[in-house]
């Protein structure tokens, strides 16, 4: 049974003071640079999800996964909510790579690439890089417009 709900997952990779981000190249979210991720199988935990899709995105496998964010996105016209489930990695393995999904690249934090990425990214990356966890509901009019949106702090996801 298909609920309207869609579960998905998003990675973000830092080191000192950098951030990981891919410049999708097809499908959802092409041309904007965002973090790694995509579905969640029937068989695979979100957390499972989330490092799967990292390594098929960019090559990394993560050795620490942080629950960082819980992101609700819906479009007019359109009964699919996107759950979005936000993760920070501090420790990988491997180097970046390009590959068919992602051209990955280090920006420095305080560079964020933000008109290029999907609009709500601007609202939430300053909580996320300060450490404070956060949970959020955008309502999008298609891909470039937020018609309204709800942001809070919380203590725990
Ligand atoms: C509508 C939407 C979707 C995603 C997404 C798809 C897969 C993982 O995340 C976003 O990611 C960001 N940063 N904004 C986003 C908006």
């Amino acid at each position: 049974m298909s609920t309207n709900q869609k579960i998905l997952t998003l990675v973000m990779v830092r080191k000192a003071n950098a951030i990981l981000l891919g410049l999708k190249k097809r499908g959802f979210g092409e041309g904007k640079w965002n973090g790694f991720g995509g579905k969640v199988e029937n068989d695979e935990t979100v957390a499972e999800g989330a490092i799967r899709e990292l390594e098929e995105e960019s090559g990394l496998v993560a050795k620490c996964l942080k629950k960082v964010g819980i992101l609700e996105f819906e479009f007019v016209g359109n009964p699919i909510v996107l759950e979005v489930h936000v993760f920070d990695v501090l420790q990988y393995e491997g180097e970046p790579v390009e590959t068919e999904e992602m051209q990955p690249q280090w920006f420095p934090e305080d560079s964020v690439p933000y008109e290029k990425m999907w609009p709500d990214d601007i609202l939430w990356y300053p909580l996320y890089l300060k450490g404070i966890k956060f949970k959020g509901y955008f309502l999008y009019q298609g891909h470039d417009t937020i018609l309204k949106y709800t942001l809070t702090q919380v203590d725990h996801l």
